[in-house]
């Protein structure tokens, strides 16, 4: 393994001990934009063995910035061709060009990612098959309701030898139970597939500000590594952990929390009510997801997948601030609505996993253990006032069971 931080743990959770119980904090942020990627001392200029092929599933926001994170190390590293396909879900802009022509005569995802360039290796393209056909590493990263169809169409044309990653925050219920995207693909597609959650609002990784993240992998620790060395970059800290369950509940139920988080901001309640919320909301991310997997570690909450994620998209996701909106409209514009006013395209995941978290828990009757999650999704379909977000908290009952709840799981 050629991780090049020798001065810092490999997990953040002991990171995080790390930092505060030494003297190396106050120059821990400065000294972070220093240190080496995960690419070691691999260049282009090695001997010319097996190349890595890479494509990107998905051009939107995330997909954009992380075509650019992919593309910046494959021109760097030589285990990887150099040119990295991004599949666009093709669209006629207000100018009449098509997207994918823009994209590759500007090298910008005009709509999606505007004002940065994504490197002159990012080869836009409408066609999902001509994008898949020759790379063995695939880049799932779409708003998640499409992936049950592009995986449908993707079945049976992506070679064996294939490994993917999904960065897809999000799961799919269907009648004989919830099914995480991750798994989605691997069954529909028959590859393995890794996961990579964390504390990611993209525009700001698009402008290189520095941001940790976790890659949650099931047995091959070298794959694993493989997907650390191709994402890392110098402001772009990757983690590996096998608990893909664990990594990617975290990062589909962080989605339900922040959407209570902006309703608590739309109705102005402050900094403790949300704190609040975060906190209870991560207890419910992790009770629900050790009830669906044992497997599912407790350290992966204190991973950039878990608490960091919570933080940052309760303070500044997409997610947080039409939630906001929502409530300051006492719940009378509807999600979908506010969603194509503030987002121009781009797709909130929260509302419609609230939804698909409160199929679940109807089904195995725990709707009582999950305050929170339940009252998040009866206040998106109009069942509730948004004030119902705090007045939940004191129906003791329900809390004694969120209380007793946690504290056994
Ligand atoms: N944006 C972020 O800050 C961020 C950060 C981390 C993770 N994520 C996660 O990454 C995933 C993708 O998010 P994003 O921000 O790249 O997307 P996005 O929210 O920008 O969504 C827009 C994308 O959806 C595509 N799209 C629209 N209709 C489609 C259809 N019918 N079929 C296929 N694609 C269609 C559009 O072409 C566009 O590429 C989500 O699960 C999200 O939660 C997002
Ligand atoms: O903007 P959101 O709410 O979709 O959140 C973005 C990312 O998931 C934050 O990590």
């Amino acid at each position: 393994m050629r991780f090049r931080f020798p001065l810092y743990p490999s997990s953040s959770s002991s990171l995080l001990s790390f930092i505060f119980s030494s003297s190396r904090f106050s120059t821990f942020i400065s000294m972070a934009p220093a240190f080496e990627p995960a690419i070691g001392s691999e260049n282009k200029s090695g001997n010319d063995g097996f190349k890595s092929k890479v494509a990107v599933v998905g051009s939107g926001n995330w997909g954009s910035v992380a075509a650019k994170l992919i593309a910046s190390n494959t021109l760097k590293l030589n285990s990887f061709h150099d040119e990295v396909r991004m599949w666009v879900f093709e669209e006629t802009l207000q100018t009449g060009e098509k997207l994918t022509d823009v994209i590759n005569k500007t090298n910008e995802n005009v709509k999606y990612l505007p004002g940065i360039k994504l490197g002159k290796n990012v080869v836009a393209d409408p066609n999902l098959d001509d994008t898949v056909r020759d790379a063995n590493m695939l880049v799932f990263v779409t708003p998640h309701q499409f992936m049950e169809g592009i995986c449908k169409r993707l079945a049976g044309k992506v070679r064996g030898e294939v490994e993917a990653i999904s960065l897809i925050k999000g799961m799919e219920v269907k009648t004989e139970g919830p099914c995480m995207i991750s798994n989605l693909i691997s069954e529909q597609l028959r590859i393995n597939c890794s996961v990579l959650m964390g504390a990611n609002i993209a525009n700001e990784i698009a402008v290189e500000k520095f941001s940790e993240a976790t890659v949650g992998y099931r047995d091959n620790r070298e794959i694993a590594e493989q997907w650390v060395k191709l994402f890392s970059t110098p402001y772009f800290m990757v983690t590996p952990v096998q608990d893909v369950e664990g990594v990617e509940l975290c990062g589909t139920l962080k989605n339900i929390v922040t959407i209570a988080a902006g309703f608590v901001d739309g109705l102005d309640m402050g900094n403790n009510t949300k704190a609040a919320i975060m906190r209870i909301g991560l207890r419910e991310m992790r009770a629900f997801s050790k009830l669906l997997f044992s497997s599912v570690r407790d350290s992966t909450f204190f991973e950039s997948c878990g608490v960091a994620d919570v933080i940052t998209t309760c303070l500044g996701g997409r997610n947080r601030k039409v939630a906001e909106a929502f409530a300051r409209n006492g719940g009378k514009r509807s999600f979908d609505e506010l969603e194509a006013e503030m987002l121009q395209g781009q797709k909130l995941q929260g509302v419609s996993t609230a939804r698909e978290v409160s199929e679940v828990l109807s089904h195995r009757g725990w709707l009582e253990l999950f305050p929170l999650f339940t009252t998040v999704h009866e206040i998106c379909i109009g069942s509730l006032p948004p004030s119902a977000i705090v007045e939940y908290s004191e129906k003791k009952p329900r809390l004694s069971v969120l209380e007793d709840s946690t504290r056994c799981i």
